[in-house]
């Protein structure tokens, strides 16, 4: 039995045609399936907490929607038994996919899940915030505070977004959400401290990304080297007096490229905690953890089984 998790709302709402497709070839294949459609945010770590908590047996989850939804259904599961996670990427941004070189095409992307070839033993990342109540959020993609979650946070509730996609041109959203807040941007004091014992403390800093994968924001290959199979997380810190600065830099990779700019930096560890001096704008997968000055963020390894 598979059981699907879909948002027919993913990609302003494209997430629905894609699922029709995708339960025409489901129902021509006659393979036994369920599934369970997202009516709001929230309903996907529903689904996957009632389908995994208390269950000793092997599941196989399908998510179907964008980084979003694959976050939702990460953090509602229950390890009880074995899972195995199957994607396939409806959303705007699929950096997930991205990362995992995951057919384009959806039923492409389901006939490789109903017969899989390959599985790998995936990471992910805990993000733990909160003063009085404290929240625990999974992720596997990233996570940030600054500059790059103020942008989730505003393309979460974008109108121009939605008007964007119904004219195919869906992405320039991010360009332009991400050139606003750019403009916007204000850097921050603060430090980082990496697996309890390296304090690095900065003056300017935009944004400080945390990395299972490399990809961030729809395509932005914010830590190239970032791996999902070594139980770390791969830390990028744009720190710099000159905001231009980071013009050059989210350039290169949008492009994929490596950047040479002198103002980021990398760290790789299997925990940091941060502390920025004002509250800022903090995500997890794209999903927003609302605004914090403290954050620790830890990374578990291969845990999660996914088909590739
Ligand atoms: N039925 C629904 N209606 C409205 N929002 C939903 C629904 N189901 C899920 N959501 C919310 O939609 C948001 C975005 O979903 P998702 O990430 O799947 O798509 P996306 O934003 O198009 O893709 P990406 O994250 O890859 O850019 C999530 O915050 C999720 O909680």
């Amino acid at each position: 039995m598979y059981y699907f998790i879909v948002n027919p709302n993913s990609r302003c709402g494209r997430g629905q045609t894609i699922w029709k497709k995708l339960e025409d070839t489901l129902n021509a294949s006659g393979v036994e399936y369920q599934a369970f459609l997202t009516e709001k945010p929230g309903d996907a770590r529903i689904f996957a907490s009632r389908l995994t908590s208390g269950c000793k047996e092997s599941i196989v989850i399908i998510a179907v929607g964008g980084d979003g939804t694959v976050n939702e259904i990460l953090d509602g599961l229950s390890f009880c038994g074995s899972i195995t996670l199957g994607y396939i990427p409806a959303g705007s941004g699929n950096d997930l996919a991205r990362s995992l070189k995951l057919p384009g095409n959806p039923v492409r992307c389901l006939k490789k899940i109903l017969h899989p070839k390959y599985y790998k033993l995936m990471d992910y990342g805990v993000l733990t915030y909160g003063d009085g109540e404290v929240a625990h959020r999974r992720f596997s993609v990233s996570a940030g505070i600054g500059m790059d979650a103020a942008v989730c946070h505003n393309i979460l509730f974008s109108k121009t977004k939605r008007l964007l996609y119904k004219f195919h041109v869906g992405r320039l959203a991010y360009l332009l959400v991400g050139l606003k807040q750019l403009m916007l941007a204000k850097p921050s004091k603060g430090y980082i401290l990496l697996d309890g014992v390296q304090k690095v403390e900065f003056n300017h800093a935009y944004f400080i990304s945390a990395h299972i994968h490399p990809y961030e924001g729809g395509g932005f290959k914010l830590a190239p080297d970032a791996s999902f199979e070594d139980g770390k997380l791969t830390v990028c810190m744009m720190n710099t007096r000159k905001k231009r600065k980071l013009i050059p830099f989210l350039a290169c990779s949008l492009l994929g490229k490596r950047s040479s700019n002198m103002g980021i930096r990398f760290y790789t560890c299997k925990e940091i905690m941060i502390h920025m001096e004002q509250p800022l704008a903090v995500h997890t997968d794209g999903e927003s953890c609302f605004c914090q000055k403290d954050v620790q963020i830890h990374c578990i390894s291969k845990k999660l089984r996914v088909i590739v």
